[in-house]
């Protein structure tokens, strides 16, 4: 499934409409019908529908939607903010199907206390006010709408996007619709994906409306978000004849003194995600905890730290920030060029001021921040890394050939080449030390199994994230989920992929 930004999906529209030949009037059409689809199984007899009407087209897949309802059981009003006189192109002619069908309009300008009435005995309010063409803070009469839609008691159900929200995740301070729900129209739009605008959006479901895929390949879509069916496709297969040294030889270089945990939760998590073999890295004082604990590794001193013979490596977490590390560190993706590196945590700290070694690598390297380790290798604050991560994060992979995977509630991973992924799944069970340590290792692990760098960054946070939600699904809440669980819960999750690779 792509994810689009405003000009991206106007660039889908208009090569639909003037290349395939579906007509702006089909396409709202459809769009008005599969959200009445959405809508009817949750509709009761004689329910309060408000169905509330902006000028552009969002307003005409509000007229859509109101024609439909007027031949079900519910009671239906429709309110509009404009002008009707105003109202041109795909809306008005749905506008005009709906008169003719016997509808009526109430316009809010001409009575606000009726409107007020209307929204106090609504059940369900659908908003249609402003979609994906909105510029800028809304004008007064939507904002006025908008707040009172904010304080209604009703469902509130928005069309495409919470109105107000600008689609392509830019940030804002103007009022938007927050909604129970968001029935988005064939593709989530950026802005689904950005703190601030994504909490406006409620339960989302994404709704065809019979655009080929040919059109996001003429518009030059390359973001996705990432499906269960696209990790069961691209899962790595095991040999019958493989032997431990098909499925990679990898290195961590974690830990320090005060922060066993990190190296263990890492050399675990890989351990469990397939790796064939696995040496350790640790400071000696700390050997012995984790050695008594992961008899499935070897170790490696610092001092004697060779990379002959591996397949690849991963360095970072709970390192420390000393200056003899710093050197480990550069030294590492210096000579680890020819090999996937996963960089992590420290390992990021110590790269900040030497990101041009990245650039000199022939595999690319993987790096993991959160947006706080974003935010230092870029010199920026959290808040504009958050407000604008699809671009900064493209930016920064193609500047140092790098697959990116970004952290957060929705992880996204872009490869050297811009593409972006999406994941979906996780939650907030994660927020807390060592999940990232957890991740670090899946990633080493798939890096050296998968065909495909892309496809293992990306399996990787899917399964990491997959694993909370099983968890919290089932057993856990969101405040007890530990690290060692995430990384015991990961085989059943793996069997009921692996269960489902059988038929593919
Ligand atoms: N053929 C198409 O392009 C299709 C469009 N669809 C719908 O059309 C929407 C996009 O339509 P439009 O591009 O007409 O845009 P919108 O309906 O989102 O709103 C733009 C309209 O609002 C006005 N406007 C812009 N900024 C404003 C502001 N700050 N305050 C108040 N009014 C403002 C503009 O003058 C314009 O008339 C999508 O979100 C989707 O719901 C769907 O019907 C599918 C087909
Ligand atoms: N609210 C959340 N929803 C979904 N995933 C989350 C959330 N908070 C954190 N995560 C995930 O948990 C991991 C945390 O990584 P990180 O912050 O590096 O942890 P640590 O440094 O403690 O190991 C990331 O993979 C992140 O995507
Ligand atoms: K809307």
């Amino acid at each position: 499934m792509h994810v689009v930004s405003r000009e991206e999906m106007r660039n889908i529209d208009q090569y639909t409409i003037a290349h395939i030949g579906l007509g702006g009037p089909v396409l709202m059409e459809n769009a008005g019908r599969a959200v009445y689809a959405a809508l009817e199984p949750d509709l009761k007899a004689g329910e309060q529908v408000t169905v509330v009407i902006g000028k552009g087209n969002n307003g005409g897949d509000g007229f859509v939607i109101a024609r439909l309802l007027l031949d079900s059981e519910v009671c239906v009003s429709t309110w509009l903010v404009a002008d009707p006189g105003k109202i041109t192109g795909d809306a008005a002619y749905h506008m005009k199907a709906y008169l003719a069908s016997g509808g009526k309009i109430m316009q809010v300008k001409d009575d606000q206390e009726g409107f007020r009435r209307q929204l106090e005995q609504a059940e369900l309010i659908v908003d249609a006010l402003l979609g994906t063409g909105v510029h800028g803070a809304p004008y007064p009469e939507y904002s006025a709408v908008i707040s009172q839609i904010n304080q209604s008691k009703a469902q509130v159900v928005s069309i495409d996007i919470p109105s107000g929200i600008p689609a392509s995740g830019e940030s804002f301070t103007h009022p938007a619709v927050i909604a129970d729900r968001t029935l988005t129209l064939e593709c989530p739009k950026l802005a689904q994906f950005v703190e601030h605008a994504a909490r406006c959006f409620g339960t989302v479901h994404v709704l065809p409306i019979g655009i080929p895929r040919l059109a996001y390949r003429k518009a030059g879509v390359r973001r996705e978000v990432r499906t269960r069916a696209d990790v069961v496709r691209t899962l790595p297969v095991r040999d019958p004849f493989s032997h431990k040294g098909s499925h990679g030889k990898g290195l961590l270089i974690a830990g320090a003194a005060e922060m066993p945990g990190a190296a263990f939760f890492s050399a675990k998590a890989a351990l469990r995600s397939g790796i064939g073999l696995l040496k350790v890295s640790v400071p000696d004082s700390i050997k012995p905890i984790i050695a008594g604990r992961l008899p499935e590794t070897m170790f490696l001193s610092r001092d004697t730290i060779s990379l002959e013979g591996l397949t690849g490596v991963a360095i970072g977490p709970g390192l420390g920030r000393e200056h003899h590390v710093g050197l480990l560190v550069r030294r590492i993706v210096e000579e680890s060029g020819a090999m996937p590196c996963v960089i992590d945590a420290d390992g990021l700290f110590h790269l900040k001021n030497h990101l041009d070694l990245l650039r000199r690598r022939n595999v690319p390297a993987v790096l993991s921040p959160h947006s706080g380790e974003m935010a230092a290798l870029m010199g920026m604050s959290v808040k504009d890394i958050e407000s604008d991560r699809f671009t900064i994060a493209k930016m920064f992979a193609e500047k140092y050939h790098v697959y990116l995977v970004l952290k957060g509630k929705y992880t996204l991973v872009t490869a050297p080449d811009g593409r972006q992924v999406v994941n979906s799944t996780g939650n907030a069970a994660l927020a807390k030390g060592g999940s990232g340590d957890v991740l670090t290792g899946i990633l080493l692990a798939f890096l050296l199994q998968h065909k495909q760098m892309m496809d293992a960054a990306c399996n990787a946070v899917y399964l990491h994230g997959a694993v909370a939600d099983d968890l919290v699904g089932h057993t856990h809440s969101l405040l007890d989920v530990l690290a060692t669980d995430v990384i015991d819960a990961i085989p059943p999750v793996l069997h009921r992929l692996y269960g489902d690779i059988g038929s593919r």
